[in-house]
């Protein structure tokens, strides 16, 4: 390939895949390597850049990833975020620490705009932090070229010498001048012209689609939702009626979805759908457990047990399609990233899987991106836009252990929460928002009885790619009417709580 190439080392953070899709709108191509790719691999692919990612590790540590110091003196110029500015910090003999105050979310940063990162960039601007480490001392040679309230060494340079460091993420969309920084990064610093242009994606997977599956038959997990309907659309594309839909009923969906799925499916697409009615099954395996990661991980096995049963009344079914987009992947973990939750699709996969390969068409993309994808094979704006729900459902928005009544109290609750934000005309502004059933119970007074109920959290963030979030500023008014609604309708609620929390350090499901 003769095209500008900066590679993103990996060094186990969750934005990594972020990074390369913001250096590929910036039309430089970009891969994502191992933090171990040998120096002369690295070499023989003669990149422009070198960016290195975050990551949970520290790096004074025993087992910490690292990379040989001789990457600093080949003349390719890096930029090092969050653990990548604390590692090229600490391979160059500058100090790392523990910070005084850790930084999660936005954070007030101020700019020094003399050098070619930051260049045209405004002197007082904020950032999305996420660390519990920083740089106390920057190696010999490198100026401050950032700072925030508490950390001393927000972004560090060594101009001649190419060298960067970021304690922060560009990457996020909460960094507002973030894009500004990496395309600085990339055309100022690494001198890249700007050769790749994203190619359609649509066009090429449904090419790739068709040679893969040839003329066998194809299942595929459909929950109604955008990932998995963009996924169907584009294989039903390519091999049409060897495709069967299977839409698992768990008895964990909101209120009156499952009907409403299959409903807007069967009018909108000329596919074979199958609507699989299993509530006893997943409620009986999931019932007395409590921990997340357990209840994720049974519920991930009970869908692969209906596929599975589903493709042998059909016959033989080579090929299980899911929705998975690039977040359910990273936030599983990896090699080197850390399991923050296991989505049951992929962290959440039983070992054992009756189909010969399961493909996910939309596995490196960004929600907003599926959505472009979406909206490019022609999927109405409705579908493509819809809030996400999670393949666990309310299972993981109660919290603790799960019973048929806790679901039908919280199914009630989410119902008004969203049935007022629809009133209100601005649903489309919000990331996701739903109510959650706190294990929590405590004291209320109604009709000068007491009561002794269940509290109930409402959620909304502001998101476009969900990797990163803020609490959504939604009218006190408007939250005032909610919580009104449920302690007065849903039984067994006496009090209500607004989620003011960010991603990180939340993330926007509770479990
Ligand atoms: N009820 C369900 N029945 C069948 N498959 C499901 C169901 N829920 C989830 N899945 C599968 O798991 C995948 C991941 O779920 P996820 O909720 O992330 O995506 P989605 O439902 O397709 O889109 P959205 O994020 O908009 O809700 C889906 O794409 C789909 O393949
Ligand atoms: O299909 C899914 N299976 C899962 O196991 C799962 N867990 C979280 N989510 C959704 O992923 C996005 C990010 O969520 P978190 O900030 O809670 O990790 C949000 O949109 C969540 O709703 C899931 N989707
Ligand atoms: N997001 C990151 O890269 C974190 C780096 C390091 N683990 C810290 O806590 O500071
Ligand atoms: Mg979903």
């Amino acid at each position: 390939m003769n095209h500008e190439l900066v590679v993103v080392l990996d060094f186990g953070g969750q934005y990594n895949q972020l990074i390369a899709r913001r250096v590929r709108e910036a039309n430089v191509y970009c891969e994502v390597l191992p933090y171990d790719t040998s120096i002369e691999e690295i070499k023989a692919l003669n990149p422009k850049g070198i960016i290195f990612t975050g990551g949970p590790s520290v790096v004074y540590e025993e087992d910490a990833p690292v990379v040989g110091k001789e990457i600093f003196t080949l003349g390719i110029p890096v930029l090092g975020i969050c653990y990548g500015s604390q590692l090229m910090g600490y391979l160059l003999d500058g100090k790392v620490a523990k910070a005084t105050h850790r930084e999660y979310g936005k954070t007030d940063l101020k700019v020094m705009a003399n050098n070619p990162l930051f260049n045209e960039l405004d002197e007082e601007t904020s950032c999305w932090m996420s660390h519990t480490y920083y740089i106390s001392e920057p190696p010999v040679g490198f100026e401050v070229i950032a700072t925030t309230e508490t950390c001393p060494v927000a972004a560090m340079a060594h101009v001649e010498n190419k060298l960067y460091g970021v304690q922060f993420h560009p990457e996020v969309v909460h960094t507002p001048q973030g894009n500004k920084m990496l395309r600085n990064f990339l055309y100022n610093v690494c001198e890249c012209k700007g050769d790749w242009i994203m190619s359609d994606f649509a066009e090429e997977t449904i090419k790739q689609l068709k040679e893969k599956i040839g003329d066998k038959k194809v299942l595929c997990a459909l929950s109604g939702g955008v990932d998995s309907s963009v996924a169907a659309v584009l294989i039903h594309k390519a091999v049409g009626k060897q495709l069967t839909c299977i839409f698992v009923d768990h008895g964990l969906l909101r209120k009156d979805e499952g009907d409403e799925v299959e409903q807007v499916f069967k009018e909108q697409f000329d596919m074979n759908l199958i609507r699989v009615n299993c509530e006893d099954q997943f409620l009986g395996k999931l019932a007395g457990k409590s921990d997340p990661e357990e209840k994720r991980k049974i519920i991930g096995e009970e869908f692969i047990r209906v596929f599975e049963a589903e493709a042998k009344k059909i016959g033989v079914v080579d090929y299980l399609v899911q929705g998975t987009i690039y977040p359910d992947v990273i936030e599983s973990g990896t090699k080197n990233a850390a399991v923050i939750k296991s989505h049951h699709n992929v962290g959440g996969l039983p070992e054992h899987v009756d189909f010969k390969e399961i493909i996910e068409p939309l596995r490196d993309l960004f929600k907003d991106e599926v959505r472009n994808v979406g909206r490019a094979v022609g999927i109405p704006e409705f579908l493509v836009s819809r809030q996400p729900f999670p393949g666990p459902g309310l299972a993981i928005r109660v919290i603790g252990d799960i019973t048929k009544e806790k679901l039908d109290t919280l199914r009630e609750a989410d119902f008004i929460f969203r049935e007022e934000v629809k009133k209100a005309g601005i649903a489309g502004g919000l990331g996701q928002y739903f109510a959650v059933l706190t294990n929590l119970r405590s004291v209320g007074v109604m009709g000068d009885e007491r009561t002794y109920s269940y509290t109930v959290a409402l959620r909304s963030v502001d998101t476009s790619d969900f990797m990163t979030a803020d609490w959504s500023r939604i009218d006190h008014e408007l939250l005032a009417k909610i919580s009104n609604r449920i302690v007065n309708e849903v039984d067994n609620v006496n009090r209500i709580v607004y989620d003011i929390t960010s991603k990180p350090p939340a993330t926007i499901e509770w479990e």
